[in-house]
């Protein structure tokens, strides 16, 4: 059961969670045009484009027809987050003429490559950033859904406006206390322990695991902090790490049988000290208390990592929170 926000589906209601019974009324294609792919995955295909009734630009996400039964919960998921903090807008829903493509048409932001961004943020930058993904994930929490696949791909960051979106819900998902739900969510290098163990009864938490995965990243200047060639070896970097003392700790808690034939899997390892990552490069970033805060986010046991309201309460955005409060002020 989750520590926080635990009851809020069963408040909002069905009119809230339920994402198979609404009518959708799609819009004709007409009113967009695309100008140039800027991605696409398994699921989709990523186009900028221009809303002709305002020349602005826009993002067109086409689905492929293998998606068409999860886009009801991705339109949903995106209706229900309208107006959110640092949540990608969704601004329109477009039907192509033959019927079989339906597009997703989401607020344009001028994203800069993580691989570009990461290695120039300064300390600031890094408060601020994540403070604001923070702020989208409180948001999205307490709305009673979890993205479960947080990572810098799905951050979408305007460094000229310091501006940052939380983008791609097309894995999120309602959280309900004492469900099952799959483990094969997520992208590997940011997939949290109870994904890799198999333990399905996870929550919002899943999403700190990722949050602590890539401020981790930004503090100690690696693009992948925890870079598993598979599932398998992603959970033995992570041991490595954090250790199997506390590893086997919260096997017990849960009750967890996990089972592998994988020697390197069944060896155990000492916890690592965080300064063990300090670099010449990184040490001006990687201060006490974002060590502090790290360690609170990467906790093997879902239950005790921080939450995203805690997280924003930590001592380390002391400086951030109160900008944020003074910008109210004025
Ligand atoms: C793969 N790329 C690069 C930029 N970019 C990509 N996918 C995007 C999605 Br989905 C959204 Br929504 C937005 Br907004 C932006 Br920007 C996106
Ligand atoms: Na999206």
């Amino acid at each position: 059961m989750a520590r926080v926000y635990a009851d809020v589906n069963a408040t909002l209601g069905q009119s809230w969670y339920d994402y198979d019974n609404f009518r959708i009324d799609w819009s004709p294609p007409e009113r967009y045009e695309i100008v140039r792919r800027v991605g696409g995955g398994k699921y989709s295909e990523v186009f900028e484009g221009v809303d002709m009734a305002n020349n602005d630009q826009c993002i067109i996400k086409v689905l492929k027809p293998v998606a068409a039964k999860k886009i009801k919960r991705e339109i949903k998921v995106l209706r229900n987050l309208t107006g959110g903090p640092n949540v990608v807008a969704l601004l329109d829903v477009v039907l192509d003429s033959s019927g079989r493509y339906h597009s997703l048409i989401m607020e344009y932001v001028d994203n800069i490559e993580w691989k570009q961004l990461f290695p120039r943020l300064t300390e600031s930058d890094i408060k601020h950033y994540t403070f604001q993904l923070l702020k989208a994930l409180d948001f999205v929490h307490s709305h009673g859904i979890m993205h479960r696949d947080v990572k810098p791909g799905n951050v979408m960051v305007d460094y000229q406006h310091r501006k940052l979106r939380l983008i791609d819900w097309g894995l999120a998902e309602f959280y309900h206390p004492g469900t099952d739900y799959h483990i094969r969510v997520g992208s590997r290098y940011y997939k949290a322990p109870e994904l890799l163990v198999g333990y399905k009864q996870y929550d919002y938490s899943l999403d700190m695991w990722s949050v602590g995965c890539m401020f981790a990243s930004m503090i100690f200047r690696r693009e992948h902090f925890f870079r598993g060639s598979d599932n398998d070896d992603q959970l033995l970097k992570i041991l490595k790490t954090l250790g199997t003392e506390q590893f086997d700790v919260y096997l017990r808690k849960y009750n967890i049988h996990f089972e592998t034939e994988l020697e390197s899997l069944l060896t155990n390892y000492a916890k690592l000290p965080w300064s063990r990552f300090i670099t010449a490069e990184n040490q001006v970033l990687a201060s006490s208390e974002a060590l502090d805060l790290l360690d609170r986010l990467l906790q093997y046991d879902h239950h005790e990592r921080l939450t995203a309201r805690e997280a924003q309460a930590h001592v380390y955005f002391n400086s951030v929170r109160l900008e944020a409060s003074s910008a109210k002020v004025e």
